[in-house]
């Protein structure tokens, strides 16, 4: 369970258990044949897998390279992560497990678990700042629609690291009959892995996506936004040892990366434990966490995946940050250029295009990783600024 000196399982002695049970499990779960079986029939017939992939001829026109957009804002519920709930509510499911809990921040990663709770049956409580849920009200309606719980994390910020402790402490307390569904390649090992694996999906197409429309099957880059890093985790994932693919991490600035208000980890962080791993993290010296700030909530993450912290160290990804300005910009020149609507956390992949340097004949993939219904009232807001 390790990215070089990163990842880990550094957890209290109470969840020691539950985490050991999903530890020896989830490989041989993983590599069942029954598994994949339904692992791959709902991705089909309930996400709409495979996810297309898109030209996108006046994004290639404006930028002067082939952009190809992966359009994981397609899937069921509207993001990339149903990839990943649907893989860990099979998992809890084999696991004997009767309730699960969560943790979101945009609500997508809330929504794609209320989903596939719904769709087996099972109890769902998700956790969610109380910030989070005003700013992303349209999402709560649809987990509670979908028979979720949804918990107001009150504590400290009240945002999605108060989330994420509130699961935890759910978990310790109730060990036996619940599975925990972390919404990223974040948390004690193997869930960075796991939910790796479960992502891994997107690049999977990719593979041959590329090569039907291109001749080859790799691009020469994939931009992904990061917070947790999950759905760049799966785009990079078949190309990590492919050093011809360059790996653009894109973080968020929030309102710049010296401003104080920010959730650029891979520049602000430094190395520490959150969440049970080792990772970068934004803390004060004394170990604290920094209150991050983006004005996506789901980039809006103190910490960033082992796997993330990893590659930026060995210069194997490139981290790029952009600020809320550029990312609101950009979904409107999105909107504008290809009648796409991306998420805010999607956005920021979009504007890092504007701080990379390309030739015309680079195929770069972006990763849509949601679409932005949820996020038109801070659109809204912005149009009215213009
Ligand atoms: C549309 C969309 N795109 C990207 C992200 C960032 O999550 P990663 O892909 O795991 O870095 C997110 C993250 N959303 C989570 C959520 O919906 O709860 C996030 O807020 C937390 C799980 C961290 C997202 O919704």
């Amino acid at each position: 369970g390790y990215y070089g000196r990163f990842g880990g399982a550094y957890i209290p002695e109470m969840l020691q258990a539950n985490v050991e049970e999903l530890r020896v499990n989830y490989l041989r779960m993983l590599e069942d044949p029954e598994f994949r079986r339904e692992f791959d029939l709902l991705l089909k017939d309930y996400v709409g897998r495979p996810s297309p992939l898109y030209y996108a001829d006046r994004l290639s026109q404006h930028y002067g390279a082939k952009v190809y957009l992966k359009r994981e804002d397609l899937n069921h519920t509207g993001a990339h992560k149903i990839n990943n709930t649907i893989g860990q509510i099979l998992l809890a499911e084999r696991l004997g497990k009767k309730r699960i809990i969560a943790e979101t921040g945009a609500g997508q990663h809330g929504v794609a678990t209320a989903t596939v709770c719904a769709l087996k049956g099972l109890q769902c409580i998700v956790y969610m700042g109380e910030v989070d849920i005003e700013r992303q009200a349209p999402n709560v309606a649809r987990m509670r629609m979908l028979g979720a719980e949804v918990r107001p994390a009150r504590s400290g910020s009240r945002t999605l690291k108060d989330a994420t402790n509130e699961a935890i402490r759910d978990w310790i307390n109730n060990p036996e009959d619940t599975h925990y569904i972390i919404g990223s390649v974040v948390g004690p090992h193997p869930y960075p892995d796991m939910v790796a694996r479960f992502q891994s999906v997107i690049s999977e197409e990719m593979k041959w996506q590329l090569a039907e429309k291109t001749g080859r099957d790799y691009p020469d880059a994939i931009v992904a936004c990061v917070g947790g890093g999950s759905n760049a985790a799966g785009a990079y994932y078949h190309y990590l040892n492919d050093e011809r693919v360059r790996l653009i991490a894109v973080e968020a600035a929030g309102l710049g990366v010296d401003s104080g208000e920010s959730a650029a980890t891979s520049q602000l962080g430094t190395e520490g434990i959150i969440h049970g791993s080792r990772t970068l993290l934004m803390q004060t010296e004394d170990g604290q966490i920094v209150e991050p700030y983006s004005i996506s909530a789901g980039l809006d993450y103190p910490g960033i995946g082992p796997l993330h912290a990893f590659l930026i160290d060995a210069k194997r990804a490139e981290a790029v940050s952009v600020t809320d300005d550029e990312a609101l910009a950009a979904s409107l020149f999105v909107a504008r250029q290809e009648g796409i609507i991306p998420a805010l956390e999607t956005a920021h992949a979009f504007a890092a295009l504007d701080h990379m340097s390309y030739g015309p004949e680079d195929v770069i993939v972006v990763c849509l990783s949601g679409r932005g219904d949820k996020d038109l009232a801070a659109f809204s807001a912005y149009l009215e600024s213009q």
